[in-house]
């Protein structure tokens, strides 16, 4: 194609033609790609190109569309088309940017000059003799330059200009529909990816909402010490107070914790729950106060903490004396600033969060032992409500009994229609180490496995623990070893947990601290046992 004579005339007006119909229809690169590669290179008797272009910064340009890199010949091995950014004022690209027109190299003559630019010596090593370069705009605007490698001398003619000139028009034009297109696709995928993240947040907040109305109006129990307790939550619930909730596992916190907040005036917004001891300790501060992408390894999305969700609504802590000691000052932060700033974040958020804290810990051994910051437990428990084991509101068992019978019957379809009075003996004559979680959990399996319309049976752990002074005509049977467990457990506790001194068990029971320390251990008495149940009366 070096004369131009009138018949090339029309060849070249074909070829443009086709080329430019052709590239109109490019929605990806891969298709551009095959265009040029099958339809451009042979045209111009071009071996190799790059398109490559001008990035954001505007100093430096990229490849973004290249000869397949398999197919490159170089003597040294090293690919020419280099991924990197290459400054702009390289003495070729911003040449061909500023002439508009082709500019043609022998490479012989090009890799003698002073400072040429690192992809030249490899395209050179690559065996390549010519190079022509042709800026491509998209309308006016220079977006990037088509280099053609020719592994022969003279190849390239000026004569070629105005078809190459045509065609760099078409590509800019190409290569943006092209960009707009990759760029819709990635808002797409993160549009995506939102709506899997809303919905995930979503499902959580249903399954937050059925559990909260379901809760409501569920606290079952008349007794006087809850009584005490339906009376706090009513007189705390209508302000923005700080509720520390305490008491044994399975007392029923989070129902009571759910409680405060549907008779608070933010009961229209969901409470939101953050389990401070189920989340490892090192994702507990992203969990509350949210990170920002990036901020650590692993955080590959920004996200909303749970301080930010509860915004306008309450934040329930559940477990919070598990708090790493770093996160409690933090959260001490938050509760004095009310505002929040996410991991990696630049600036605060302000927040308007009520907090309900619960715990089944001492808070107040915790401090002593230095696992609890005293600042943040004075902010806490600004109106704490401790609820009563088990074991000190029998005369609850029979309605709680009825109302899990009834539950779970109606649940799994079983018609049971009570309890044998003796069984609910046996029921109110055991101590419930796990409260209402435990007698709930029993009646669930026992209503699973009863063949009767009566329940005329339960099984209660191995070494039943039971109460003496129980009303009725049984009695039962203890080992002595189970009566020399709960009364020394029973001492211990009258001791506030204190095993010498000479306010501790061992001198109330007239031992030496040592062969009480090596009968609680021959017992299976362990710390949890008296720390976990802090207020026992059994
Ligand atoms: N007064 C109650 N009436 C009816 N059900 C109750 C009552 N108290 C607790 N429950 C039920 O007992 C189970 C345990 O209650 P909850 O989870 O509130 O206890 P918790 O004190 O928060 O326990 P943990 O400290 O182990 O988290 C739940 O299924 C709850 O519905």
């Amino acid at each position: 194609m070096k004369n131009n004579s009138a018949s090339d005339k029309t060849n070249e007006f074909e070829i443009l033609l086709t080329l430019s119909n052709a590239i109109a229809g490019a929605r990806q690169r891969a298709d551009l790609w095959e265009i040029v590669t099958e339809q451009l290179l042979e045209k111009f008797g071009a071996r190799y190109y790059t398109i490559c272009l001008i990035n954001e910064d505007a100093l430096t340009h990229t490849p973004f569309l290249y000869s397949a890199e398999k197919k490159i010949r170089s003597v040294t091995g090293i690919n020419p088309v280099l991924h990197e950014q290459h400054p702009i004022k390289d003495g070729l690209f911003d040449h061909a940017i500023a002439t508009g027109e082709p500019v043609i190299f022998d490479m012989q003559s090009l890799i003698k000059r002073k400072d040429i630019p690192p992809y030249i010596i490899h395209w050179y090593n690559s065996s390549v003799k010519e190079l022509m370069m042709i800026r491509i705009c998209n309308g006016k605007e220079p977006k990037g330059v088509l280099y053609l490698y020719s592994v022969q001398v003279n190849s390239f003619s000026k004569h070629q200009s105005g078809l190459l000139k045509g065609i760099a028009n078409q590509l800019g034009t190409g290569i943006s529909n092209i960009l707009a297109n990759e760029k819709i696709e990635r808002q797409l995928k993160e549009i995506s990816k939102y709506k899997t993240k809303l919905e995930q947040e979503n499902s959580y907040l249903k399954e937050e909402w059925i559990k909260e109305r379901h809760l409501l109006g569920n606290v079952i129990g008349n007794s006087a010490a809850m009584k005490e307790v339906y009376d706090f939550v009513s007189k705390v619930a209508a302000s923005d107070t700080t509720v520390l909730i305490s008491g044994e596992t399975g007392t029923g916190k989070e129902i009571i914790a759910h409680q405060v907040h549907n008779l608070s005036p933010r009961r229209n917004k969901l409470m939101i729950k953050v389990n401070c001891a189920a989340i490892p300790a090192n994702l507990v501060e992203s969990e509350l106060f949210g990170h920002e992408k990036g901020s650590f390894t692993g955080a590959t999305e920004k996200r909303n903490g749970k301080f930010e969700l509860a915004n306008n609504s309450t934040l329930f802590l559940d477990e919070v004396g598990e708090l790493p000691l770093e996160v409690q000052a933090k959260l001490l932060r938050a509760l004095q600033e009310k505002e929040i700033e996410r991991i990696g974040g630049q600036s605060v958020i302000k927040v308007n969060v009520r907090i309900i804290a619960a715990t089944n810990k001492n808070l107040e051994e915790e401090v002593a032992a230095g696992r609890f910051r005293s600042d943040l437990y004075y902010r806490l428990n600004v109106f704490p409500i401790s609820l009563p084991p088990l074991r000190e509101r029998k005369e609850d068992i029979p309605e709680l009994v009825s109302f899990f019978i009834n539950q779970y019957s109606t649940n799994t379809g079983r018609k049971i229609s009570g309890i044998a009075p003796k069984v609910l003996k046996k029921l109110m004559s055991y101590s419930w180490p796990g409260n209402i979680r435990e007698l709930e959990h029993l009646i669930e399996r026992t209503v699973l496995l009863s063949t009767t319309p009566e329940i005329t049976d339960v099984s209660l752990p191995g070494r039943n623990r039971f109460l003496s002074g129980v009303a009725g005509t049984e009695m039962q049977v203890l080992s002595l070893e189970d009566v020399e467990r709960e009364y020394i457990l029973k001492v211990i506790k009258l001791s506030k947990g204190r095993i010498s001194g000479p306010n501790g068990a061992a001198a109330k029971l007239q031992l030496p601290s040592t062969t009480l320390i090596s009968k609680m251990q021959k017992l299976g008495i362990r710390k949890e046992h008296f720390i976990a149940r802090n207020d026992g009366n059994e």
